[in-house]
């Protein structure tokens, strides 16, 4: 199950993680205050209604005079304007600066996932990251929009009109605010309750993300492997449970509402008995009456929203921690340490100088991948890595870009510790393609030019794609310029490893490093790439997974990868003649070889 947990829901307070959108909100508090004092201004002048009321009835209605009548419907008529009007402003003056707020989250978020070591990426499911994204920072727009400024503004509404009504009648007041301490207390269980209940929610949502993104990348084997049936079973399964969750939240939600909805209208119901009773008595008019009441019911909106004002907030709380542990993740650091030793030993070339690794989540017990790797490519010369599945190659050739980070030992470039270079400097000198090659919603150029941003032209690009005999290009609809489709799936494995190894030589980078680039090739196009390829390994130091002699061939000398340890180099024919296991490796296609 796709199923990321960064941190479980801890003792938190709602208030402390809302606060961690201040430097967002910062830029734009200015007009956040103006909206809500609006707001606030709009409010109080709805509760002005129930006083005018109030001499409409003891005066000009008591008095059967129609001109004072019209006089206070029109001050009525005037006022619920200005209130339209006001609440009108407010919504004005939020939606520009919140849907800039989004932006800039959202801007860095991406910015910063950009920036994660890969040991991340492998620990997080993409569909989590996606829903912080997109569903999470629509909660926090939400939020900031409408209940940040409504608790406050219903607050004020509230504490206004209390005021008001006590005023009006002391004992009536009383009465009305009879319930506020059941409902407050009932709001505190119900923050507590809610907030676990949000989080499930929000963290099974990125599940279902990641399964939808899985099933439409994956679509080719599902459909492949007719397994449409038990995709949809285990979608429907997550998103049971996720229905289940959203219920939960419903019943949560409806059953503060009814607390607070109910508790209030009781309360008002029998202040209306208790203030008829007193008119009837003559204790008090009927115009004090009708305003008390307008001002009880003026106040019911505020009251009643507290419930789903309160949820939105704990949600609000729960996607701000979800968007922080992601931000909170520590980056790869753009420079190198101060203080770093560049150069360690004057020997030109790739070292691994006794490299040892091990995934950070790998389980505990388990032994590393790599132990104690001592290998030495010479300037120029170009290094085939050949071990048995699963023995480490793509982990060591992943160490020279650091994309992870040696647990011990070092790796130099022409003597420099590649921990004492930036990585713009190190990835400007070491270039890589994968045997898995990832293309971008992107022209053709543009991907190949990736390798190269900046500095290779038309020129260069032809070169690349000659060298990768990557021709079919000039076929395609608009050569170069064409755009390849999602993650390149327009075209074959092997048109898209040409194109990789295209951008991996753009560059014409010192160091390359390819990890089986021409596994998906035919005979005849590897030969061809290998041919073009020897011109450029020519000049520079490169290290090359290989499974085929073939590829092997390519390469000066070879170095077998057993048990995580470097345990022979030479040539092939050296390898082949002295060392069991190497020869185990290349049977089957040692005719191949010998050619
Ligand atoms: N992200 C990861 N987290 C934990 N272990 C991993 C991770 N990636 C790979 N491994 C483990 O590291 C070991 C070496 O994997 P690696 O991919 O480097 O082998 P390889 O020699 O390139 O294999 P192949 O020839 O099949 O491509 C394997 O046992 C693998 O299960």
């Amino acid at each position: 199950m796709p199923t990321t947990r960064a941190a479980t829901t801890r003792d938190r307070s709602a208030v402390r993680s809302l606060l961690r959108l201040w430097p967002y909100v910062r830029p734009v508090r200015a007009r956040l205050f103006t909206a809500a004092f609006v707001a606030i201004v709009a409010s109080c002048v709805g509760l002005v209604i129930p006083l005018v009321l109030k001499w409409l009835v003891d005066g000009p209605v008591a008095g059967r005079d129609p001109a004072g009548v019209w006089l206070g419907a029109l001050f009525l008529l005037l006022l619920g304007l200005a209130e339209a009007l006001l609440f009108g402003l407010r919504r004005w003056l939020v939606a520009r600066p919140l849907a800039g707020v989004e932006a800039a989250m959202r801007a860095d978020l991406y910015r910063h996932l950009q920036r994660l070591p890969v040991a991340f990426h492998d620990r997080w499911a993409s569909g989590q990251l996606l829903s912080r994204g997109t569903a999470d920072l629509m909660l926090l727009r939400m939020f900031l929009a409408f209940p940040l400024t409504f608790l406050l503004v219903n607050g004020v509404t509230i504490l206004v009109g209390v005021i008001i009504m006590l005023g009006q009648d002391l004992t009536l007041g009383l009465v009305v605010l009879g319930p506020a301490v059941p409902v407050i207390v009932s709001c505190v269980v119900f923050e507590q309750r809610y907030a676990g209940v949000a989080r499930r929610a929000q963290d099974q949502g990125g599940d279902l993300t990641t399964v939808v993104e899985e099933g439409v990348l994956g679509i080719r084997v599902v459909k492949g492997f007719g397994r449409h049936r038990s995709q949809a079973l285990a979608f429907r399964e997550l998103s049971r449970t996720l229905r289940g969750t959203e219920l939960r939240k419903a019943r949560l939600l409806a059953t503060i509402t009814g607390v607070i909805v109910t508790l209030p209208e009781v309360a008002i119901g029998a202040a209306l008995v208790l203030g008829a009773v007193r008119v009837a008595d003559g204790r008090l008019s009927a115009g004090t009456l009708v305003a008390f009441l307008s001002t009880a019911l003026a106040l019911r909106w505020p009251v009643d929203s507290i419930g789903f004002l309160l949820a939105m907030s704990q949600e609000a709380a729960t996607a701000t921690e979800r968007y922080c542990e992601v931000m909170d993740a520590e980056p790869e650091t753009a420079t190198a340490p101060a203080g770093t030793a560049r150069e360690v030993s004057a020997e030109r070339g790739l070292r691994f100088h006794g490299v040892g690794f091990r995934y950070p989540d790998a389980p505990a017990g388990a032994p590393p991948v790599l132990r104690h790797v001592d290998l030495h490519i010479r300037p120029g010369e170009s290094m085939a890595l050949v071990g048995a599945t699963g023995s480490g190659k793509t982990t060591l050739t992943a160490l020279v870009p650091r994309l992870h980070e040696v647990t011990s030992g070092r790796i130099t470039l022409d003597g420099v510790d590649i921990t004492a270079l930036s990585r713009r400097e190190l990835r400007a000198q070491v270039a890589v393609a994968f045997e898995e090659p990832t293309l971008f919603s992107a022209s053709v150029a543009e991907n190949v030019l990736m390798g190269a941003p900046g500095e290779a032209g038309a020129a260069e690009l032809e070169r690349a794609l000659s060298v990768a005999q990557a021709d079919f290009v000039h076929g395609l609809p608009q050569g170069a310029d064409t755009q390849v489709g999602e993650q390149g799936l327009s075209l074959s494995g092997g048109q898209r490893q040409r194109l990789a190894l295209a951008r991996a030589v753009v560059g014409r980078p010192r160091f390359l490093v390819l990890d089986d680039p021409l596994s998906a090739l035919d005979v005849h196009t590897e030969a061809a790439v290998e041919a073009a390829l020897r011109e450029v390994l020519a000049g520079t130091t490169a290290l090359i997974v290989a499974h085929r002699p073939s590829t092997v061939l390519l390469a000066d000398r070879v170095a077998l990868l057993s048990d995580g340890r470097i345990t022979a180099v030479g040539t092939h024919h050296e390898l082949l003649r002295d060392h069991a296991e190497y020869a185990h490796l290349m049977s089957g296609t040692k005719r191949e070889a010998s050619r």
